[in-house]
């Protein structure tokens, strides 16, 4: 990002600070989303890529922006100069974000970049525009275990000011289960791209497997994005991803929104980046209730998370 387009940037969101607010949450075809993103589904519906860019989709606090590190790094053959050029969000656009903005609008966006774009979406696999799948674009799905990825969203929905009201712990947990959060439905959501990965070539990740064995997983995406580079680049770009050093970087950490967007005093947005937190949160009946109801919901596939009980 060039110094002037940086310094609109920051300009264009300290003004938008100005108009944002919990947006509340709008239906589009069975999925509540913030009502900025209902109000222009129609242009986002109607958005073509190219054949060449990527796709990012993740249920929101999955492990997006990690997975977003990793693969410009690995376009960038592991140049960390080069993955500094600008946060996150302008490297790759956010689809589905449109104005008043924390974050600058993905259509903008996309529209100023050549392709190949890498692009991250939340949208369920139905609200995807269908061009992705006509293209044949490459997709990268990120799941992450229910319960730790209820608890990130928890934390996130009281930090960012734009997020709906998350309301007590308790009652939060019966909304995540309910599906009645931004993006809707968690157990629709993996289920949605799971169905898919195959007739889709998505490559279909989790992010437990991530923490467990980062340079696999990276060598993975690798592969998938039909690169090979050298085992120097690729531990280079683990380090790089790593939780304490994306933390640290300006450019990956969302430090680029102001704290009146993502007020980091409530939770910093790279906050803990571990499995299992959940048993830091749930007590032993709410986890229970939680299994049970998670059981039912997920009886008709097998889809392997680990971490949950
Ligand atoms: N490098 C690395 N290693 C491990 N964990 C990481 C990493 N980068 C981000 N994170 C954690 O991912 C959570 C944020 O998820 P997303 O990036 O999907 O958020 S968003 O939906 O794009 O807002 C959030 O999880 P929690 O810490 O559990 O809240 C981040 O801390």
């Amino acid at each position: 990002m060039s110094e002037e387009e940086e310094l609109d940037y920051h300009t264009a969101i300290q003004k938008a600070g100005k108009q944002l607010c919990r947006f509340p949450l709008v239906t589009v075809r069975g999925v509540p989303l913030m009502c900025h993103i209902a109000d222009n589904f129609e242009h986002i519906w109607a958005f073509t890529p190219d054949p060449s860019d990527l796709l990012i989709a993740t249920y929101p606090k999955a492990g997006t922006t990690w997975t977003q590190e990793i693969v410009d790094l690995l376009l960038n053959n592991g140049d960390a100069e080069a993955c500094m050029r600008a946060p996150t969000p302008v490297r790759s656009p956010f689809l589905e974000i449109f104005s008043p903005k924390p974050i600058p609008s993905g259509l903008d966006l996309l529209k100023k970049m050549t392709p190949p774009r890498m692009i991250k979406t939340h949208l369920p696999f139905q609200l995807v525009p269908l061009g992705f799948w006509e293209n044949k674009c490459k997709t990268i799905y990120v799941a992450r275990n229910a319960k730790d990825n209820l608890v990130s969203y928890y934390h996130f929905d009281r930090m960012n000011q734009t997020q709906p009201e998350p309301g007590p712990w308790d009652s939060y947990i019966h909304k995540f289960m309910q599906g009645d959060v931004g993006w809707g439905s968690w157990y629709d959501h993996v289920k949605s791209y799971w169905a898919e990965r195959e007739k889709r070539n998505i490559l279909y990740l989790f992010y437990e497997d991530m923490k467990e064995n980062p340079r696999r997983e990276v060598e993975r995406i690798m592969r998938y994005l039909g690169l090979s580079l050298s085992d120097e680049v690729i531990s280079q770009i683990v380090e790089l991803t790593s939780f304490k050093s994306m933390k640290e970087n300006p450019m990956s950490n969302y430090s680029c929104v102001p704290k009146l967007v993502f007020d980091d005093s409530i939770s910093p947005f790279m906050r803990k980046g571990e499995v299992g937190d959940w048993r830091n949160h749930f007590t032993p009946e709410q986890s229970k209730m939680f299994d049970k109801d998670y059981k039912e919901k997920m009886k008709d596939v097998d889809i392997p998370f680990r971490d949950l009980i």
